[in-house]
């Protein structure tokens, strides 16, 4: 028998509006559990009783059931004119359906994309519902893609429109193929057919008279088992692949990832700042709100460049998450001004901080022991930090998409704010394992969501094997990539995250490595770098990032960048950060800037960078695994330089096409004969 998710309570009172009945349509007859073709279903990965059995549902029967339930709740909240405007389910619904009559009229095919370009906003949620009811397939494309990288997404999911949030991002657009003007454009890739470019009130009554019973129509036919969002991966490990989800991967995961972290229902707050066309902030922002009638609050554009903490602060979300960048920079604020404090408030914060790690060490260990003190520290400083953050009516803060590190974990600890890790990729709609506030253990990504497994496929003699997944979570293929497709699923189904990992005794899972950025040497040793790197920046606290180097090549050297200020874009300056300026003056150096540092070797640093480097080496186990040779770049890595991802994780391929000549300085090579 199938079974079902808790019900949310009830609420009589059913919208003004015509809603198709909300009984589960049929699967789509399949019988594969993949595909690379847009238009066809796949086979469910159901269990047979228990979590994993829930009926299937589609992106429209979960809205409906919220707005069934909770139609005059706040869904979304942005702000107008520095005041807070809210929109409630049943109106998120009425504009979603007036999009998807737009999208209709505009000629959007069936399992077509529509791309939405733009950040974080309700018309980002209103085109992403409206195109899934209309039957296209919602295509996120990140603000900060190079106008070529817009172009692949649009022709890889043969959009039919483009939502596209301002004339920067249109100007990207019309730079690769059609000259046009406005906000929408349509049918892109027919040659000689008529554009039209609206603005989004005039899009929104665009289909004004496409009938309730033309969209229901079209609602009628939607099938939990096909396809109905693309998530393009960032690219970290190669060219960006449309990761096929379905309306189930989409329903079910956001139900069993918010069972298990027992949202309640109509109570939940989110901040919605990290980009959505990332899994992690469009399950965590749109999917799980619709399940859970959860509030979102939209965060500025410059959210990252420090309105962040404001809007933190007026939301004051339930749950935040966070990746690790994110975490770290606020790590290196709070430490920033904690170093301003008099000596008083110092000593207090550093009492209270070792309460709080042994604290939340205690708690970790199942065997929870309220230090003495830690009610004074609670009231004195933790108390404090939280409201300062607008994290006080906070329950969980979670990080994930990359790995963290135990000092950022640590400190969030003694501050009794303890960060839960969740692990997962684009291709397990999100989440795979979920850390939760009574049951993590530092350093794991917890265990894994109920109703999916982990298989640990050729473990080694310490239990390390590559990390398999199978579940409900589990996406239907790579558009347009049956090959890319059959190396991520093997024969049976399960999905291969090219990552490394080991259980503990508990059942938790931590990963400890990265399978698919591992280097091989041309003496034909295996070196994870994630490790290496991490230990530099642990000893140099004026690294930024650091970037091993040695696939088929004959030692290992490292590309390292040092901390600096960012401009108003958020592109990194050539000032060194107050941390970096610090280090410097700890060395009795004077620079200021990273030119300075970099033009004369100044030697004081290099020679510090030097020593921490021996001590990295000293420790290794082999001489394979020493860094032979390092250089520091001129500017930092960012996002808009290319060289990180949305997530802020490293794109290798990036940086060695973007400095391979520093690459065959460093390894004396001779650059290939052009032509
Ligand atoms: N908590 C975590 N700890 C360590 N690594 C993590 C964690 N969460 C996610 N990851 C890493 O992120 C990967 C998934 O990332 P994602 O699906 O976002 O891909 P991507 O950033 O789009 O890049 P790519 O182009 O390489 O697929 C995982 O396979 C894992 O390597």
């Amino acid at each position: 028998m199938a079974g079902t998710w808790p019900c949310c309570p009830t609420h009589t009172e059913l919208p003004a509006m015509p809603l198709t009945p909300a009984a589960a349509p049929p699967l789509t007859p399949a019988e594969r559990l993949w595909t690379a073709t847009r238009d066809q279903a796949v086979k469910l990965r159901m269990e047979g009783s228990g979590p994993g059995s829930e009926t299937p549902l589609t992106v429209h029967q979960m809205f409906l059931e919220t707005v069934q339930n909770f139609g005059d709740h706040p869904a979304m909240a942005s702000k107008e004119d520095s005041r807070w405007v809210t929109v409630s389910w049943r109106e998120y619904y009425r504009q979603s359906r007036a999009a998807a009559k737009s999208f209709l009229k505009l000629g959007l095919e069936r399992y077509h994309g529509v791309g939405i370009l733009g950040f974080n906003s309700p018309e980002w949620f209103i085109a992403d519902v409206g195109c899934i009811l209309a039957g296209g397939l919602a295509a996120g494309i990140y603000t900060t893609n190079s106008p070529e990288a817009c172009q692949y997404v649009a022709e890889n999911c043969e959009a039919n429109v483009l939502v596209v949030e301002n004339h920067k991002q249109l100007v990207k657009i019309l730079q690769v193929r059609l000259r046009s003007a406005l906000q929408v454009r349509l049918r892109p890739y027919e040659p000689n057919h008529w554009l039209i470019c609206v603005q989004w009130a005039e899009f929104m009554k665009l289909g004004e008279e496409v009938s309730d019973e033309t969209l229901d129509a079209v609602i009628g036919t939607l099938r939990a088992n096909e396809c109905c969002t693309l998530i393009y991966t960032s690219g970290t490990t190669g060219n960006p692949k449309g990761v096929m989800l379905s309306h189930d991967n989409l329903t079910w995961t956001a139900a069993a990832a918010g069972v298990m972290t027992e949202l309640v229902y109509g109570e939940e707050v989110v901040v919605s700042y990290l980009p959505l066309s990332h899994v992690a902030a469009q399950v965590n922002d749109l999917w799980i709100s619709v399940k859970f009638a959860g509030t979102t609050y939209f965060a500025s554009p410059d959210a990252l460049k420090g309105s962040l903490g404001a809007t933190l602060k007026e939301a004051r979300p339930t749950a935040f998450l966070g990746v690790p960048r994110v975490w770290e920079k606020m790590q290196e604020k709070m430490k920033a001004a904690g170093a301003k404090a008099s000596p008083l408030k110092m000593r207090v914060a550093g009492w209270a901080k070792g309460l709080g790690l042994q604290y939340n060490y205690s708690v970790m260990n199942k065997e929870p022991a309220v230090p003495w003190g830690f009610m004074l520290a609670n009231n004195l400083v933790f108390k404090k930090v939280r409201q300062a953050l607008g994290l006080d009516r906070c329950k969980a803060c979670f990080t994930g998409a990359a790995p963290m590190t135990r000092e950022t974990l640590e400190y969030f600890m003694s501050l009794n704010l303890p960060l839960l890790e969740l692990y997962g990729m684009s291709e397990s709609s999100g989440p795979h394992t979920v850390s939760l506030p009574e049951d993590n253990a530092i350093m794991s990504c917890g265990k894994v969501l109920r109703g999916c497994r982990t298989k640990l496929d050729r473990p080694d003699e310490d239990g390390n094997g590559e990390v398999c997944f199978w579940g409900r979570h589990v996406f239907m293929g790579y558009l347009n990539m049956a090959d890319k497709t059959e190396e991520a699923l093997d024969q049976d189904g399960w999905l291969h995250s090219g990552d490394l990992g080991k259980h503990d005794s508990n059942n938790f899972l931590f990963i400890t490595g990265r399978i698919k950025e591992l280097i091989i040497t041309a003496g034909g040793e295996n070196i994870p770098p994630v490790p290496i790197e991490d230990a530099v920046k642990a000893e140099a606290s004026i690294v930024s990032n650091a970037m091993l180097l040695g696939d088929k090549l004959k030692f290992l050297s490292m590309f390292l960048t040092l901390k600096c200020e960012a401009d108003e874009n958020g592109e990194p300056t050539d000032d060194l950060s107050p941390e970096a300026l610090a280090y410097c003056q700890r060395l009795g150096v004077t620079a200021t800037k990273i030119s300075e540092i970099v033009a004369n070797k100044e030697p004081a640093v290099y020679a510090a960078i030097q020593e921490a480097m021996e001590r990295i080496n000293a420790r290794s186990t082999s001489n394979a695994m020493k860094v032979q040779k390092w250089l520091i770049l001129d500017r930092d890595f960012s996002i808009t330089g290319g060289e990180l991802g949305p997530t802020l994780k490293l794109k290798r391929p990036v940086v060695t096409k973007k400095y391979q000549e520093k690459i065959n300085e460093l390894y004396s090579l001779v650059p290939e004969a052009q032509g």
